[in-house]
């Protein structure tokens, strides 16, 4: 298969980047990034494992300019969400009318965002529990839980959509294909908004946010608020479920930072409108109130303001 990833050098771009060119897939990374570009050309991408081995890939190029990768069979998204829009439309030289577009980023809204420049049929959506930090240029490691759940939105899966799937499942990554996705990119949505924020403003890794009895509070009210919103979008969320999953998640996450955590650290835009944000809005559209994930949109672009 030939896949080409957008925002290929950043930490989740390289981590899948590496695991699928080990399968012999032709992987191509699109990024912008000069730096982690020439890094991967000259060295390789490397790849911190959980056991802390070093891992170096060389059967993949990185590249800036699209116009220089033949048509991709898929496209896998992993820019910032701020950077969809403009990273897609730089991508387009390489997608055709066969190619499939699979977005694995946090957040609300990325279907919409890709489906205003590629047709639906071709736009697949997921989440993933992998957690990734860059370490230097090219360089990524991966820790966190390796799983995957993608589908087709509004649509049951065909054949193509389980090819991906198996793809990306032989690369190391456990993967479910989901005929409700919406309601896996909710679950995951409640994970990034009662974590990604805390830990950003707290400086905590992932573990330390459940062992305390103020953090824990924070996060089940930020949670509450969620499910009362999804709920108005007729989808049914347990509370006491989806605590059990991130309290799970967090607990065997041992020594992950958060991507909010990492945005913060390097004082770069973090994605605090489509995670937190987007509850708000959807709370304001529903006439569900969100005072708790409001404060935490003002707490972070504060922070923001800093930068
Ligand atoms: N990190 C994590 O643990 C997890 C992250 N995610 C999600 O995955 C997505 C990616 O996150 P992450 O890998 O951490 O982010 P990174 O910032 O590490 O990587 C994003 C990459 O995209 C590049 N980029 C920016 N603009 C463009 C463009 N126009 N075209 C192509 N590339 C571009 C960036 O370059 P530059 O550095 O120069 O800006 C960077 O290399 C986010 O939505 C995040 O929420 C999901 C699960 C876990
Ligand atoms: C939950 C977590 C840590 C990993 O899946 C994540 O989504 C992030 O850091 O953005």
């Amino acid at each position: 298969m030939t896949i080409t990833i957008v925002g290929g050098t950043g930490a989740m771009g390289l981590i899948f980047g590496i695991r699928l060119a080990q399968q012999g897939h032709t992987v191509t990374l699109l990024d912008v990034n000069p730096v982690a570009i020439d890094a991967v050309n000259r060295a390789g991408g490397r790849l911190t494992n959980k056991t802390g081995e070093v891992e170096t890939v060389t059967n993949l190029r990185a590249t800036a300019d699209a116009t220089t990768i033949d048509t991709t069979d898929v496209l896998i998204v992993f820019t910032k969400c701020y950077w969809t829009e403009s990273a897609l439309l730089n991508a387009l030289p390489c997608v055709g009318p066969e190619t499939t577009v699979l977005s694995l980023q946090n957040g609300w809204g990325n279907y919409d965002v890709i489906t205003a420049i590629i047709p639906p049929e071709q736009v697949l959506v997921g989440v993933t529990y992998v957690s990734g930090t860059t370490l230097a240029p090219g360089h990524a490691r991966q820790v966190g839980n390796p799983l995957v759940y993608m589908g087709r939105v509004g649509h049951a899966a065909d054949a193509s959509v389980h090819l991906i799937a198996q793809a990306i499942d032989a690369a190391g990554f456990t993967t479910t294909v989901s005929d409700n996705i919406l309601n896996e990119v909710f679950g995951k949505l409640a994970i990034n908004v009662t974590t990604l924020p805390t830990s950003a403003l707290l400086g905590m890794q992932a573990h330390q946010l459940i062992e305390n009895d103020s953090t824990i509070a924070l996060m089940d009210d930020l949670l509450r608020e969620l499910v009362a919103v999804v709920s108005t979008r007729g989808v049914t969320m347990l509370f006491d479920e989806r605590r059990a999953a991130i309290h799970h998640l967090l607990k065997n996450a041992v020594g992950a930072r958060g991507s909010m955590l990492q945005d913060v650290e390097a004082k770069r835009q973090t994605e605090i409108d489509v995670i937190n944000g987007a509850i708000v809005s959807m709370g304001q559209q529903a006439g569900v109130p969100t005072p708790v994930n409001e404060t935490m949109v003002r707490l972070i672009r504060g922070l923001e303001s800093t930068f």
